[in-house]
């Protein structure tokens, strides 16, 4: 799909704002919007305090939108990461804090609508190159969706399926100008590393990868809707917390989905593979009412109280360090 053909086929609710870093993905969008409906756009940046090149980026969007004539709004973040998440982890979930506070802090305007996120073609691909680097499961092989419902906003990515040399052609015809983040040629990040090296071999050997991946992190998304709908249904069935005697009717690999379900659903939980196998090993040793489990998993434990199986955090998180 080129640029042009992806914006003809954007249809947000509005008002609509555009999440605007300063880079040229982003740039592209916001121009392609505004020019497409005018007066119905704004842009939302946010600062991200702990980069020094902050000031520059959030100068550059001011004047950019100025010449526009599109509204910023700008949230200030200290994206500080907590203990065993990553500071791309820590990034984004500062960032969409910062979306849904400046989308309820329009004033007298009527109230933003629809967020629309510049991650294109080659970032699609890279997420799932990313996910596999990891062993990620079916959520993670799903990558980025193209519509999401967060914080009663709807999030668009209208570029998925655009690669990023047309958007940079799109904005050389132009002549625009954009910013560079230079953490971004941080080899010290894998997904740095997936562009730089892995990307241009792809390119050589299948020059098809950008669909036939994304068309994979479909069929991925697709399946782990059914997986969830699966722990939905067997967590109604055995309880929560869960109780043990019924946990144990189910098989192995439906333990293992539902246990993951609940645990992220009620304890924004995410055990890794060894966590849960160890889960799975204690829960089916637990044929005898005098069978104790305690097991760190994730952030806290995970704990037999009865019948009952327990999960809990002996020190939460604060807002500080959060
Ligand atoms: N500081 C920011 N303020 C507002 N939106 C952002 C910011 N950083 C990223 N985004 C939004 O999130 C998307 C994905 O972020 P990512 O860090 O992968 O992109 P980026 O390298 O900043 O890309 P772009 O070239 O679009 O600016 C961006 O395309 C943009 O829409």
């Amino acid at each position: 799909m080129n640029f042009d053909q992806a914006i003809a086929a954007f249809e947000p609710a509005f008002p609509l704002a555009v999440a605007y870093s300063g880079g040229a993905d982003s740039t592209a969008l916001l121009m392609a919007c505004a020019a497409r409906w005018p007066g119905q756009v704004e842009a939302f940046h946010v600062h991200h305090g702990l980069q020094a090149a902050a000031d520059d980026f959030e100068q550059h969007c001011a004047s950019a939108c100025k010449r526009l004539g599109v509204p910023l709004r700008v949230h200030r973040v200290d994206a500080r990461h907590a203990a065993g998440e990553s500071p791309e982890d820590a990034a984004r979930r500062a960032r969409y804090a910062s979306f849904a506070a400046l989308a309820a802090a329009g004033g007298t305007r009527p109230a933003i609508r629809s967020i629309a996120l510049a991650q294109h073609a080659d970032d699609q691909a890279e997420t799932v190159l990313l996910a596999l680097s990891r062993g990620a499961g079916l959520a993670g092989l799903a990558a980025m969706p193209e519509v999401a419902q967060r914080d009663g906003l709807q999030y668009h990515r209208p570029l998925l399926g655009v690669p990023a040399a047309e958007i940079r052609a799109w904005l050389k015809a132009r002549e625009v100008a954009w910013i560079d983040d230079p953490s971004n040629a941080d080899a010290r990040f894998t997904r740095n590393r997936i562009r730089a090296e892995l990307l241009p071999a792809l390119d050589r050997a299948f020059p098809q990868f950008r669909s036939t991946f994304a068309r994979s992190a479909r069929h991925a998304a697709q399946a782990q809707g059914l997986l969830v709908e699966l722990a939905q249904q067997d967590l109604a069935a055995i309880g929560t917390p869960p109780v043990i005697g019924a946990l144990r009717q189910l098989s192995r690999a439906r333990q293992a989905n539902v246990l993951r379900h609940w645990l992220l659903q009620a304890h924004a939980c995410t055990p890794n593979t060894a966590q849960l196998d160890e889960l799975l090993d204690q829960v089916e040793a637990c044929a005898t009412r005098g069978h104790n489990l305690h097991i760190k998993i994730g952030t806290g434990f995970a704990e037999r109280r009865g019948e009952l199986l327990h999960w809990y955090n002996p020190s939460p998180p604060t807002e500080a360090s959060r």
